[in-house]
């Protein structure tokens, strides 16, 4: 890998605004203490921790720790490499023995002791560096910290349970901080999002400070991880990582300041009160930037931040009592060498230009400088450098306005041949296996079987121009008095639930009504692709945001008492909402708000587990974009039964959400949600097939 130096200029974002929103009580305190020792404590000495590229000079400024065994430099910079390898979440996973002999460079082994004698060998503990290994590299005579994954397979297949003791040869505890913190994390961000979208949609007027007030809301009810502060890598957040909002950034403590461009763990805070000695010290850095255009590889930043004061008459040396904290933080940072998270917040093209920020990856602050501003007030401006060995971050501001005509692989411009409002491209640098079948038909919406009769459309709502009004509009009603999409970005909605009522033909609302997101085609650039062992897949060159709709599954809408006989179509999809609603075949059960079948729950279940689902599509010979889906154990996507001109269950729309905040270029998947064995052969013999999802939650097979 090599990174292309490109410079970019802007000022921090926001500044002044925030003193009233800056501390919500559950987020006031930061975490520092985490990362300081007890009395008595010692530390692994094993390596110079230099090695990280952060001491490029000596701490000064933390006597505390000179009450240690260990050279207070060593011990420093011991804490500083901890959290910035991600290694420390929390003080209660780290545990010190005043007398423990320190085993930590030895060098990576499966743990084996009489406690673990029933785990099987490659499912123990793993201890030693498991999550990185580093080295010190010089460029240009600067240090650089360089990080490469470990390349120990079985320690990144580990599975272990969330803390280890790891007894005494150990003074330390591990995690599995992969699976632990990923998972906590995946698990907030998803929560977050849709009590985001719920808080907006519930405000008549979604303002500004929608964001801000929403995550409050989620600060409040105290959902949010790592709540303690964070310096330095945050496990489970790589560069490149997107956020919709600042909403989300707070709410898993990537962030704690939410409009603030410098985010600062406060010197004075609850935690350091006791400790004089350590500074302010920025946690990361949010730069808004005006210009649109593609940046690539943003490796070296300046920024502005502008103080209240009037400048020194010094004017060109930064007075440390001339700044504002936030400031000192980040000079704070350069003097002790203790890197920055940048983070670029953006116009997004397809979400109706609201911001969308990208965690580029820790930086190191290599200059701080004064200029005077307006009114004679000091601006502050900073050169950051990203630490090398981080991934390459590419920001994309809007999507190409005119067709690539130079895609690398490409078999086929438009799979849809004009069918859909943007060309979907097909790709394949995998092989030379030409897309299929032969007489296949690109269908944007569903045909419909000559033996399946659609029934007419239901009575609507009597709303005038948009949906507004949940008590008054009769399809809001049927929702359960909820209108069930967020007005953000176009529509998206807020969480998925047994059936969604859109509003259609027979309302008297109009064509933009936001009740009717599902229905407006294809809104993000698809691309169809060949993949090693899945064949065609389908990825987004947009990003996509949770709870926006993809795509529907189109085809040939017939009966499926029709495809008993057919045993090699890969392509159907059976409409089975009623068995979601009852959560029938281990199907997950979603809100439900409308009654729709008579009888007690077992009667129900007895009818519905007999019937195998009635109507199904068949996109076999003609279909969409969203036949090429594949399935993934962990997916992205969601399925959501949408009816929109009747009311008839048996015949709902399938459409497909975004179950999360989807990346440009990741493959979208859905979990096809087969039962085990369920599928048979022409002889009525099982059939299985291999997942090649690949996920950590992969089940194994399809079916
Ligand atoms: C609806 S098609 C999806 C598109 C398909 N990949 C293609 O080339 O047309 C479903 C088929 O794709 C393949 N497939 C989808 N997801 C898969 C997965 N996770 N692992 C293995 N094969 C998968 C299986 O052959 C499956 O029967």
């Amino acid at each position: 890998m090599f990174f292309v130096s490109s410079r970019i200029q802007g000022n921090s974002e926001d500044s002044n605004t925030v003193a009233a929103l800056q501390s919500s009580p559950s987020r006031q305190d930061d975490g520092f203490r985490s990362f300081l020792p007890t009395p008595g404590s010692r530390w692994r000495s094993a390596g110079n921790p230099s090695f990280l590229g952060l001491r490029s000079r000596p701490f000064p400024s933390l006597p505390l720790f000179t009450q240690f065994s260990e050279p207070p430099e060593t011990v420093a910079s011991q804490i500083l490499g901890e959290l910035l390898m991600g290694k420390i979440i929390d003080e209660s996973e780290v545990e010190f023995y005043p007398d423990a002999s320190v085993q930590w460079s030895a060098s990576s082994k499966r743990r084996s002791s009489s406690r673990l004698r029933d785990i099987p060998e490659q499912k123990r503990p793993f201890y030693g560096d498991k999550l990185v290994s580093g080295s010190r590299e010089e460029v240009d005579g600067e240090q650089r910290l360089n990080v490469t994954p470990n390349a120990d397979k079985d320690a990144e297949d580990m599975d272990v349970p969330d803390i280890v003791d790891l007894e005494d040869s150990c003074s330390f505890k591990m995690v599995d901080y992969d699976s632990f913190v990923t998972d906590s994390l995946k698990q907030t961000m998803k929560k977050s999002n849709g009590d985001y979208l719920d808080f907006v949609q519930k405000q008549t007027k979604p303002s500004k400070g929608s964001d801000v007030k929403a995550t409050n809301e989620i600060l409040n009810k105290k959902e949010n991880v790592n709540s303690n502060m964070k310096l330095g890598l945050l496990p489970g957040i790589v560069a490149g990582h997107r956020f919709f909002s600042r909403a989300e950034m707070v709410a898993i403590g990537f962030q704690q300041h939410w409009l603030s461009g410098i985010d600062y763990l406060r010197k004075h805070s609850k935690r350091l009160m006791q400790n004089d000695h350590i500074p302010h010290l920025a946690v990361a850095v949010v730069l808004a930037h005006p210009s649109k255009g593609d940046i690539d590889c943003i490796n070296e930043v300046v920024f502005t931040h502008p103080s209240g004061n009037k400048l020194p008459s010094n004017r060109h040396r930064v007075e440390n009592q001339a700044m504002p904290d936030a400031s000192l933080a980040l000079k704070n940072n350069m003097e002790q060498c203790i890197p920055v998270r940048f983070i670029y917040a953006n116009k997004c093209s397809d979400t109706n230009g609201s911001n969308e920020y990208t965690y580029c990856g820790l930086y190191k602050v290599l200059k701080c400088w004064s200029v005077e501003g307006k009114n004679g007030q000091p601006v502050f401006t900073y050169r950051l450098k990203k630490l090398l060995g981080q991934p390459k971050v590419t920001i994309e501001r809007e999507r190409q306005s005119t067709f690539p005509t130079k895609l690398t692989g490409l078999v086929c411009e438009d799979i849809s041949y004009g069918e859909e409002a943007v060309k979907i491209p097909v790709t394949n640098t995998v092989d030379s296996c030409p897309i299929g079948p032969p007489d296949f038909k690109y269908t944007k919406s569903i045909q419909v079987a000559t033996d399946v009769v659609i029934p007419p459309s239901a009575p609507g709502c009597n709303c005038k121009g948009n949906c507004t009004n949940p008590k008054t509009c009769s399809c809001a009603q049927l929702n359960g008095s909820d209108l069930p999409y967020s007005e953000l970005d176009g529509g998206r909605l807020i969480k998925a639930k047994d059936v969604v009522y859109e509003c259609g033909p027979g309302c008297s609302c109009g064509s933009k009504c936001i009740n009717r997101v599902s229905q407006h085609g294809l809104k993000f650039q698809l691309e169809v692709y060949r993949t090693k062992v899945k064949g065609w897949a389908v990825r987004s060159w947009d990003l996509i945001p949770a709870g926006a709709p993809v795509c529907e599954y189109t085809g040939l809408l017939r009966r499926n008492a029709e495809m008993d006989s057919v045993h090699d179509n890969d392509y159907i999809f059976d409409i089975d909402c009623l068995h979601t609603m009852h959560g029938i075949d281990g199907r997950e059960k979603r809100e439900g708000d409308v009654p729709v079948t008579s009888g007690t729950p077992e009667q129900v279940d007895a009818t519905l587990r007999e019937s195998d689902t009635e109507f199904c599509i068949d996109a076999g010979s003609s279909g969409n974009v969203t036949r090429f889906i594949n399935h993934s154990c962990e997916p992205n996507l969601f399925v959501q039964c949408i009816l929109s001109s009747h009311h008839d269950l048996r015949l709902a729309r399938i459409v497909l959400f975004a179950a999360d905040d989807i990346d440009p270029m990741t493959e979208l998947t859905y979990d096809y949600a087969y039962r085990l064995g369920s599928v048979t052969d022409e002889d009525g013999k099982v059939k299985e097939l291999e997942c090649h999802c690949g996920t950590s939650e992969c089940r194994g097979r399809l079916y």
